[in-house]
């Protein structure tokens, strides 16, 4: 299934005058820092030697048509699930900067392949950044439950200052390390039992099961959980009943992951009226509501009787009960969490699986370095073990840079601006295509060699800019510290006992929601 444009570009930000910001959210944030200053102020001079907008190139719309029928999958040129290649063509075909525009129903999108505009763009971006995103949510929040969602309907599909004052409220303790740190031994536990999970999946010659994607979700659900809830949600068993509430909850993630992109891209008569795939995702929603609200409100009857001496002792959804005095914040950010939380990260841990299965030498200089770390694999992690993983995490970030999880980001422009010497006026969706501007020569050295230690070594080209796994800026992704922290357990407890093997046809990336392997993922688990 293809992921929709909108939703693509969902994962992008808006804009203003951010200064010297840096990519704080990446580990490798001091070498990735960009040697160019951010542009100064847009004179009038410089929207006065602006080339028009009319005269970007891209894609003619056809009268009538328009150019949605390009990515309507069977009838256009671009297939949406090869949404990646359709990026690079756009770049192949009419240079760095790309209009498509005279899409029904929306506007225009601005394709950018210059890293440092992209740079330019995000460093002057607003308080308020624009991700245009998830339209469905946001009709779904401001509309169908605003009763529930209120003045402060949380971060996703949220905009202005409605943004601005929930984020605030929420960002501190979810970004502060201090709070990730208390999420090791958790996630450990999380993992351990997938581990074991994974054991007993494996057939006799170690092979896991087809569909064990699937199984990468149950670990991200149960790790959101545990995030999020504060409770352990049970997916990893091995015997769920259909009507059990394990069960429950990974349909309702599934029947997410699979519909939203139906909804917003090949279906998007819920607009106007309610149709039965409307009705469904309402009612799937509403299903998300009340779990978060139920599960939050046991943690609101279990803080009242815990003994808390410091700030230390309380989890991260405690920390947000009790600092806003209000459980309808923390329950509308556990949701987030949630919405968000789920496929980005089982996408990405696929993807890095699969790498790591297929890219033998690095593997095992992984392994080796978690050995080293970890000599003793009964004794319980600790962050200091973790911080100590630098080529593990490089492994992981040259998989962001070829294969990039979230194919891209985006901004609606909230001011005229000019790019790539083009007057750009307000509106307009300004989508910035890691997966390919990653894999560009000009900003990268030797692209299409998988070297993890371009992060470590800091000799060649990297520009900062090129790569943004996790956004940047105001509204840089709220869930990274915990994505980083889950994907690094997860390979320091698998690769300190088993080595991960595939032996089956190669699978290609495409567009399916994220960008990730396409197809059986059947990795094989053999002890060390
Ligand atoms: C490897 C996994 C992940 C990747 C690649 C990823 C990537 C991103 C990106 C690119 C953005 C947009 C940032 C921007 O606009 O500049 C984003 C936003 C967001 N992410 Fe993640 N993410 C991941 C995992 C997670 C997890 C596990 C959570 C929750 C625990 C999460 C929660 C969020 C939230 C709430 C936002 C919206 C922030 C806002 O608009 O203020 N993400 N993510």
């Amino acid at each position: 299934m293809g992921r929709s444009l909108q939703s693509f570009t969902g994962y992008v930000r808006p804009f203003s005058i951010i200064g010297s910001r840096q990519a704080s959210g990446c580990p490798f944030s001091k070498r990735q820092r960009s040697q160019i200053a951010p542009t100064a102020a847009l004179t009038d001079e410089v929207f006065s030697n602006a080339k028009p907008y009319s005269e970007v190139p891209g894609p003619k719309p056809i009268p009538l048509l328009g150019n949605t029928w390009r990515m309507v999958p069977v009838i256009g040129q671009f297939d949406i699930s090869e949404f990646a290649k359709v990026t690079q063509q756009f770049l192949d075909k009419y240079g760095r900067i790309v209009r498509l525009g005279g899409l029904i129903g929306r506007p225009d999108l601005l394709f950018v392949y210059d890293a440092d505009e992209i740079e330019r763009m995000y460093r002057r971006e607003g308080p308020t950044p624009f991700r245009p995103a998830m339209p469905c949510l946001v009709k779904y929040k401001s509309e169908v439950r605003k009763d529930f969602f209120g003045d402060l309907p949380g971060v996703v599909g949220v905009h202005g200052e409605q943004w601005r004052t929930f984020r605030s409220k929420v960002q501190r303790p979810i970004l502060q390390p201090q709070t990730v740190k208390k999420y090791v031994a958790p996630i450990e536990m999380v993992t351990e039992d997938f581990i074991r999970y994974m054991e007993n999946a494996r057939d006799e010659i170690g092979d896991l099961p087809k569909d064990f994607d699937n199984d990468i979700h149950k670990w991200s659900l149960e790790c959101i959980g545990r995030v999020a809830l504060d409770v352990r949600l049970g997916c990893l068993s091995n015997d769920l009943t259909n009507n059990s509430e394990p069960q429950r909850i990974i349909d309702a993630a599934k029947f997410a992951l699979r519909n939203v992109a139906v909804l917003e891209l090949k279906a998007p008569y819920w607009r106007y009226i309610p149709t039965p795939l409307w009705t469904k995702y309402v009612n799937n929603m509403n299903f998300f509501v009340e779990l978060c609200t139920r599960y939050i409100n046991e943690a609101l009857e279990r803080l009242k009787t815990k003994k808390v001496t410091s700030e230390n002792d309380l989890s991260l959804l405690e920390r947000v009960l009790k600092s806003e005095g209000d459980p309808k914040i923390a329950t509308i950010m556990a949701l987030d969490l949630i919405l968000v939380g789920i496929d980005t990260i089982s996408m990405a841990v696929c993807s890095i699986l699969y790498q790591a299965a297929t890219r033998v030498k690095q593997q095992e200089k992984m392994a080796e370095e978690i050995r080293k770390v970890l000599p003793d694999p009964s004794k319980p992690l600790t962050y200091a073990d973790l911080d100590k993983l630098h080529y593990t995490k490089a492994f992981v970030r040259e998989v962001f840079r070829m294969y990039s999880t979230v194919i891209g980001n985006g901004r609606t422009l909230q001011e005229d601006d000019v790019i790539c010497g083009y007057h750009i006026p307000k509106g307009v969706q300004v989508v910035f295509p890691t997966i390919v501007t990653g894999n560009m020569e000009q900003f990268v050295s030797n692209p299409k060699e998988f070297k993890p230690e371009r992060w470590l070594e800091g000799n060649g080209r990297l520009h900062s800019f090129a790569s943004l796994p996790y956004g940047f800026g105001a509204r840089i992704c709220l869930g990274r510290r915990f994505a980083d922290l889950e994907i690094q357990v997860l390979l320091a407890k698998l690769l300190r006992r088993y080595r991960l093997e595939y032996h089956h046809d190669p699978l290609e990336y495409a567009v399916t929601f994220m960008y990730a392997p396409d197809g059986p993922l059947r990795l094989r688990m053999i002890e060390r």
